[in-house]
């Protein structure tokens, strides 16, 4: 399997860097006109996949929407996952993993690679347990040709006082955490973009001291669209790191249907957007 961002930068290229969310929600749901279950998010993630699977280069389907309805929610995802490779399109499994690196193998396992039991193009991942520990996600990623997502600089509010709390060297935890990310990185990769990314929130006005940071790294840029940013705020927040970034949009894009028209419509006009960011 070719590398993640080798992948990622062809298809971003034919297509556009539009990262689009698959998150079956439940006011989602019922604007859909489907059930609060499984099949309803089957359902979704299905038509969403079929209605833009052309145009779209990467899904990011949020697993917290099937874990929701169990083992039928888990199948479901399975269904969306294998749409997703049918279309031609990259899969970005938003699982947030972290944890002690023993347990990460374990997560690494059911998330990456061919025998996984959810294999993914790539997944987000949390370090809280401290970047380093990521290792075993990062090694397994590397041999598989998967990337992983770690969580920076988030797009919320919440998150800014922890993120931004400095340590003992003066650096600030996001600014620690993208240094161990381009280490990974360095280390890893032959190529200009590794496997291991960012996720920095699209909201943020302060980001860039981050992206500095991590030349060597994809950036997934949630917040557009219903937490208020907007693709050009990207161009215009992340600079020069436009160029690696994906942005992320979910409720935006289902917002617009169930009407196949009107979601080709936004679909096109984001991803045309996006597409100016590879410029
Ligand atoms: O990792 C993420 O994707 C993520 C990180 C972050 O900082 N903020 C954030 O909103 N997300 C996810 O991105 C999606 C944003 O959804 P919308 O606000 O509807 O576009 C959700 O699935 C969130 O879980």
């Amino acid at each position: 399997m070719l590398p993640f961002a080798v992948r990622y930068y062809e298809i971003a290229a034919r297509r556009s860097p539009l990262c689009v969310g698959i998150d079956p929600a439940p006011e989602t749901l019922a604007a859909w006109d489907l059930p609060f279950s499984a099949e309803g998010a089957r359902s979704f993630g299905l038509k969403l996949v079929e209605v833009t699977g052309e145009r779209v280069g990467v899904f990011k389907p949020q697993i917290a929407f099937f874990e929701r309805f169990g083992p039928a929610g888990f199948q479901a995802l399975s269904d969306v996952m294998q749409a997703i490779a049918d279309a031609g399109a990259l899969c970005l499994s938003d699982v947030k993993r972290l944890d002690i690196d023993h347990t990460l193998v374990a997560y690494a396992g059911a998330w990456i690679g061919q025998d996984a039991g959810f294999p993914s193009d790539a997944i987000t991942v949390g370090a809280y347990t401290g970047a380093r520990a990521l290792r075993p996600v990062v090694t397994r990623a590397a041999e598989h040709g998967a990337g992983i997502f770690v969580l920076t600089r988030s797009s919320n509010p919440e998150g800014l006082e922890l993120q931004n709390a400095r340590i003992a060297d003066g650096r600030t935890i996001a600014e620690q955490i993208a240094d161990e990310i381009t280490a990974f990185n360095r280390e890893v990769a032959d190529e200009a973009t590794g496997p291991v990314g960012a996720v920095i929130g699209a909201t943020l006005d302060d980001a860039m001291p981050v992206l500095d940071r991590l030349p060597q790294s994809l950036i997934l840029a949630p917040g557009i669209g219903a937490q208020g940013a907007t693709i050009s705020d990207v161009a215009r927040r992340f600079g020069p790191h436009a160029r690696r970034t994906l942005p992320a949009v979910s409720r935006q894009v289902a917002k617009a249907g169930p009407g196949g028209n009107a979601l080709i419509d936004v679909v096109t006009k984001l991803t045309d957007e996006a597409a100016r960011l590879l410029d």
